[in-house]
């Protein structure tokens, strides 16, 4: 019965047909699969692609500052913080003059740069003024005052920038934005004493920012500590206008607690701006 069953062209028809459909199902899972695989592979190669491209302007506008600007008779120089001064601190490092030199650090991160590129490590205590400083920024404007501390360093940065005769800004080309806040939306970071931290919160807040402690997590539960033992707490104050951040900045140094902020108010001389196109931007005041 089941062989005249089988034998059927009805029954051979539909085994056919489950056949093909199964096929055609097979076929097209397969090139689903294959066509999501190809798009994560472009996106990680676009991802990967826009990286290099950002790592190569740091390189640049690095290098680019420190052949302009490292004059022989520059020797106390200060070394910034962050991805892009590593550059800074590899050119130096390759000065056929670099045994004259004095490096001064902002930080913990600075002092392992300049330790590893070869240098002399100094310090403010003992130089009183340096030559010439680099540093990277978070976010420039038109007048080139700057956004800094994103790597909780905004105090002896700030520091070193003050002590210094010529200071210069290295930074990509996403940090140019013309005015502060544009895209540097975390807000500006404000290294406070810890016992002041709620105060400072309320005060912030009065001032029409938005303000909050940075968060240690998920590397430590708790606030961040800076190299100085203090807190940061980041406040947006959303976009400011070059000609109110010295007014802005002066209200908020003006609350007891502020140790400093990473507003950077006309220091920089120069910012060393590196492009996509492989170009170099130099802006000057
Ligand atoms: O505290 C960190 C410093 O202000 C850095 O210079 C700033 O965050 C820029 O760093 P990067 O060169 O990594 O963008």
């Amino acid at each position: 019965m089941i062989l005249q069953l089988l034998k059927l062209p009805a029954t051979k028809r539909f085994a056919r047909k489950v056949l093909k459909t199964s096929f055609d199902y097979s076929v097209n899972f397969f090139v689903k699969y294959l066509k999501s695989e190809l798009k994560t592979e472009l996106l990680q190669l676009e991802r990967q692609k826009m990286a290099d491209l950002i790592e190569k302007s740091k390189k640049l506008a690095a290098y680019s500052a420190v052949d302009e600007n490292l004059k022989p008779n520059h020797k106390v120089i200060g070394i910034g913080s962050g991805s892009t001064v590593v550059y800074v601190a590899e050119r130096v490092g390759q000065q056929s003059n670099k045994s004259e030199l004095v490096c001064i650090p902002t930080g913990f991160q600075s002092k392992q740069l300049i330790i590893d590129n070869g240098l002399k490590l100094g310090s403010l205590e003992e130089f009183a003024s340096i030559d010439i400083a680099f540093d990277g920024a978070d976010e420039v404007d038109s007048q080139l005052n700057c956004i800094k501390g994103g790597g909780a360093c905004l105090l002896q940065e700030k520091l070193v920038a003050d002590s210094a005769d010529n200071f210069i800004i290295v930074a990509d080309y996403r940090k140019n934005t013309g005015i502060l806040g544009k895209s540097w939306t975390k807000g500006v970071p404000l290294e406070v004493v810890p016992a002041a931290y709620n105060k400072i919160l309320k005060q912030l807040t009065e001032l029409g920012g938005k303000a909050q402690v940075r968060s240690g997590l998920p590397a430590k539960a708790g606030p961040v500590i800076t190299d100085n033992g203090n807190f940061i707490i980041d406040c947006d104050f959303s976009q400011v206008e070059a000609s109110k951040v010295k007014e802005l900045n002066d209200k908020i140094k003006a609350m007891v607690g502020v140790v400093e902020t990473g507003y950077f108010v006309g220091m920089a001389q120069k910012a060393y701006i590196g492009n996509a196109d492989g170009t170099v931007s130099t802006l000057k005041v």
